[in-house]
C-alpha cells in the first residue's frame, strides 16, 4: 500500500485536541501517513495550558536528521516551536536536507486562545527573519498576523475586526517573503472567513465561512493547517486544499467528541 507522507514538527498536547496528537489524527483520517518531530512537551487539560518544556536542540535535531536523512517528504507541517533556539535548529536541519521544493506550512502558535505560554516572546521576529524564507504558506490568526507583519490597524478596524478588515493599511509589505499568507478568520467578530494573500498585487482570495456555535474550538488552527497539507499531498491546488480543509474542519466542529464536563475535541472520524 502506498500512502503520501507528511512530516509534522510540533508540540505535544496530552489532550490530543491540538498539537502533534491532533495532527496525526487529522493526517490519518485524510489518508496521509504522519511522521513526527516533537519540539516541546506541554501539559494541558480542559482548563488550558499548565506547563511547557521545550526539548533541547540536540533532541530536536536528532529526530529531524533521523527522518530527513532516510525519507523524502513532499509536505512538511510546522506547528508549535516554543523557543528561538528550537526554531534555529529546525531552520538549520531543513536547509541542510531541503530537497526540491517540498510544500512547507507554518501554523504559528504565538497567540492562540489558550496559548499565552506556548512560545517565547521573541519567536515572532525569528519566524519572520529566519523561517519565512523556507515557507510556502503561513497561517496566522488575526493577532498573530498583526504581530508578525507589524500591522497597526486603525481604531475603527481594531474595534470592528470584521471580515472587511483587510485594506491597504492592513496588508503586509512583501519585500522579503515568497510565501503566501492565509489569514484565519476565527477571531473576526462576524463570519469565520479566511483570506489568502499571495502578493501585494493580487487581491486577497476570500474563503467564506459562516460562524457556527461551536461548543469546543480548541485545535481549530492545527486541524485546518494539517488538513491543508493532507489535501496538497493528495494533489489538490492550494486554493482547493484550503477550501476542502475548511469543509473538513467545519464538519468536525459541528459534531464534536465529548471528553469531559465542559470539554471536547474536533471530530476526526469520517
Ligand atoms: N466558530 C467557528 N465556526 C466556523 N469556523 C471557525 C470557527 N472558529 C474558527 N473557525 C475556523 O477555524 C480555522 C482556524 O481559525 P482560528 O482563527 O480559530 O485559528 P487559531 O486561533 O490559530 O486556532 P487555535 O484555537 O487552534 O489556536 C479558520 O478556518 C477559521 O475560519
Ligand atoms: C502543543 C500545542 N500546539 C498548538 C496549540 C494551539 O491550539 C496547543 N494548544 N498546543
Amino acid at each position: 500500500m502506498e500512502k503520501p507522507k507528511l512530516l509534522i514538527i510540533a508540540g505535544s498536547d496530552p489532550t490530543s485536541g491540538a498539537g502533534i496528537q491532533s495532527d496525526c489524527l487529522t493526517a490519518f483520517s485524510l489518508g496521509v501517513y504522519p511522521m513526527t518531530v516533537t519540539t516541546s512537551v506541554t501539559s494541558q487539560n480542559d482548563l488550558g495550558v499548565i506547563d511547557r518544556f521545550d526539548l533541547p536542540s540536540e533532541v530536536i535535531a536528532s529526530q529531524l536528521e533521523g527522518l530527513l536523512s532516510r525519507f523524502r517528504f513532499d509536505a512538511i507541517k510546522i506547528g508549535m516551536i516554543g523557543s528561538v533556539t528550537s526554531l534555529n535548529t529546525i531552520v538549520e536541519c531543513l536547509t541542510q536536507y531541503k530537497h526540491s521544493h517540498p510544500f512547507i506550512l507554518l501554523d504559528p502558535v504565538l497567540k492562540a486562545s489558550n496559548a499565552a505560554s506556548l512560545s517565547e516572546q521573541a519567536l515572532g521576529k525569528a519566524i519572520r527573519q529566519n523561517l519565512m524564507p523556507l515557507l510556502s504558506l503561513i497561517t496566522p490568526n488575526l493577532d498573530e498576523y498583526e504581530a508578525l507583519f507589524d500591522i497597526v490597524p486603525s481604531e475603527d478596524q481594531k474595534n470592528r475586526r470584521s471580515q472587511d478588515y483587510l485594506s491597504k493599511q492592513t496588508l503586509p509589505s512583501f519585500e522579503n517573503y515568497n510565501c503566501a499568507i492565509l489569514l484565519k478568520g476565527g477571531h473576526f467578530t462576524d463570519e469565520a472567513t479566511d483570506f489568502l494573500i499571495k502578493s501585494q498585487n493580487d487581491r486577497p482570495l476570500k474563503f467564506s465561512g459562516s460562524r457556527i456555535e461551536a461548543p469546543f474550538s480548541h485545535g481549530t488552527g492545527c486541524t485546518l493547517s494539517t488538513a491543508i497539507c493532507a489535501y496538497i499531498l493528495r494533489g489538490e491546488s492550494l486554493e482547493e486544499a484550503i477550501r476542502k480543509a475548511k469543509a473538513y474542519l467545519l464538519s468536525g466542529l459541528t459534531n464534536p467528541v465529548h471528553l469531559g464536563d465542559n470539554y471536547g475535541a474536533i471530530n476526526k472520524w469520517r
